[in-house]
């Protein structure tokens, strides 16, 4: 069912891809920061939109009702034409060219990106023990928002990570918004590697932005309002 909110005509249409995961955050999100929202699991309601959000979730089976709803090629060759995206966490590995250890299907074929975003992503890379975790970070690229204090002298975002990816490479075109520094207390670790070496958790590319962490969760709003500065190209 469509749900368009009456906010402005003149706002922009924001879809959220609603087969599965943290779909309702990002309404209120993307509508808190002055957006008008519909939800979508049809290719057929991609052409009305401005812009598209993949939820955090998991992205094995949000990549299996892509492709069994024959949304995944059609969003595939928007991508390609330069429609914005914004993916949190399992949307970052939708949006990735490439993923470092891809799961499996009982087919033993591996999942499936999008693509588009020139990053290779590690899935759950921040370790068991310490799967979910929050933290602040400094984010770069939010100079020019509404909501921003201009009394800040960094940008700090609150960044909650729930069996995150980390980006373990980047192409020339991508630019990094955040990364968790190396010895983050919180983001601690088993996984050793995120002690030593900070490590990349926000990007954008064109028209393309990505978390691996949730910002719709916190009541966090600025990147969001990004992502609409980006549709309307002010951004
Ligand atoms: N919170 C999330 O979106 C988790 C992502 C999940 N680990 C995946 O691989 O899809």
């Amino acid at each position: 069912m469509t749900e368009i909110t009456p906010q402005d005509a003149a706002s922009p249409l924001v879809g959220v891809l609603a087969l599965q995961g943290g779909v309702r955050e990002h309404v209120h999100a993307l509508e808190a920061a002055g957006a008008r929202t519909t939800l979508v699991r049809r290719a057929a309601e991609l052409d009305a939109l401005d812009g598209l959000v993949l939820p955090g979730g998991e992205s094995t089976t949000i990549d299996k009702l892509m492709r069994l709803y024959g949304i995944a090629e059609p969003l595939r060759a928007k991508i390609a034409e330069g429609f914005p995206v914004y993916g949190s966490c399992a949307g970052m590995i939708l949006l990735a060219e490439r993923i470092t250890d891809p799961a499996l299907d009982a087919a033993g074929e591996p999942q499936q990106t999008l693509g588009g975003l020139d990053i290779v992503v590690r899935r759950n890379a921040f370790g068991r023990q310490r799967e979910s975790f929050e933290t602040s970070l400094p984010f770069t690229g939010l100079q020019s928002l509404p909501s921003r204090d201009p009394a800040a002298h960094t940008e700090n975002v609150h960044a909650v990570f729930i069996r995150a990816p980390w980006v373990e490479k980047v192409g020339s075109s991508v630019q990094v918004l955040a990364q968790v520094p190396a010895g983050d207390a919180a983001a601690g670790a088993e996984s050793g590697a995120a002690d030593s070496v900070a490590r990349i958790v926000a990007v954008r590319s064109g028209k393309l932005l990505a978390t691996s962490f949730h910002p719709e969760v916190t009541g966090e709003r600025r990147i969001h309002e990004l992502f609409i500065q980006m549709i309307r190209g002010d951004a």
